[in-house]
């Protein structure tokens, strides 16, 4: 993907769109429920995204993240509970959409228009300006200017999504697993022309299942299970809820350690911890002080996958 500010559309200006409300956070989600009959499938979600921030909304299969992101979308409504986008309801469509780009999971192209023209229909419907040729640049897909949607592979379908998302450079970016089915230039690309949008004041809030893209990139993390928040915080502080591990085996007749250990495979030793770096150094003086080798010795701190793999294991949320 090429550089997504070539100054062929002028960036908006975010004070004066800002209407002297900067600080007032771009997404407000208040008690809101969504239900599909008598199924409950987002259960008095609350948070909120700040201006400038990347907010991933994770969580596991039917956690309910797409239905929460549709009624931010304006797409659905919500059963109950309040939404606000830029302090407007998301269904003001003349008030949001020209602020907003949004990368459905599924993109919705009529398959006999070109790529140009969906560019195009989408920049026309959301009221923002920009170029086909600018976008296109920006997701390497100007070489299919004129090929019909039918006639893209499934990772170039996902490109021309993204492309429509930041028609225009939105101050608001929505995001519903970007990165599906991209290889990985398409995913660096990507991630870069979003770093550039952010650079430019942009807010971004996103649901991916590749974790590790999460946890390099996202400011806060709303963990989504059955309908609620598991957790929520900074990467820091959702790890911080399980222990890290340190592991080792002790050579025979050694003496015991002085902390607690739980045998693991073939006579290794593990210790639980939430303190890595100082229950390290307390067992590496001890080793020293008692002429002790670890044997494979290794530290590993906890993960955002240990947290969700922890969802599972644990009883269920209320
Ligand atoms: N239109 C619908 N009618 C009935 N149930 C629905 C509908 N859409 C979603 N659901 C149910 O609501 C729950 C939440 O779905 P949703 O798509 O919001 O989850 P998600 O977190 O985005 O899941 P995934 O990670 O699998 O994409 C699921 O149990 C799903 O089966």
């Amino acid at each position: 993907m090429g550089p997504l500010t070539d100054g062929s559309a002028a960036a908006p200006d975010r004070g004066l769109l800002d209407g002297g409300t900067s600080s007032r956070p771009v997404i407000e989600v208040e008690a809101l429920n969504v239900t599909y009959g008598d199924f409950r499938a987002v259960k008095d979600l609350s948070f909120q995204v700040r201006r400038g921030e990347l907010y991933a909304l994770l969580g596991t299969n039917g956690a309910g993240k797409t239905s929460a992101l549709e009624v931010i979308e304006g797409h659905r409504r919500a059963s109950s509970g309040t939404v606000r986008v830029f302090g407007k309801s998301p269904t003001d469509r003349a008030a949001v959409r020209p602020r907003m780009g949004i990368m459905l999971q599924e993109s919705g192209f009529a398959a006999d228009l070109t790529v140009a023209e969906s560019v195009r229909l989408i920049g026309r419907l959301t009221g923002r300006s920009d170029t086909v040729k600018r976008v296109l640049g920006v997701v390497d897909l100007t070489s299919k200017t004129n090929t019909r949607v039918a006639q893209l592979s499934g990772g170039e379908k996902r490109r021309l999504d993204f492309a429509t998302a930041v028609f225009g450079r939105p101050e608001l970016i929505i995001l519903d697993e970007p990165t599906t089915g991209l290889d990985i230039q398409s995913r660096d690309a990507l991630w870069e022309a979003v770093d550039q949008l952010r650079e430019d004041g942009s807010t971004v809030i996103l649901t991916t299942h590749y974790l590790e893209e999460a946890q390099q990139r996202a400011d806060r993390i709303g963990l989504m299970h059955q309908g609620t928040f598991w957790h929520q915080g900074t990467v820091a502080e959702l790890t911080r809820t399980l222990p890290a591990s340190i592991q080792f085996t002790l050579p025979v007749g050694a003496p015991a350690p002085p902390l607690d250990t739980t045998p693991a495979d073939e006579g290794a030793q593990i210790i639980e911890t939430y303190e890595l770096q100082r229950e390290l150094k307390r067992l590496l003086d001890w080793a020293e002080v008692n002429g002790v080798e670890l044997v494979d010795l290794s530290a590993a701190p906890t993960r955002l996958d240990d947290v969700f793999r922890a969802i599972d294991t644990a009883p269920e949320h209320s």
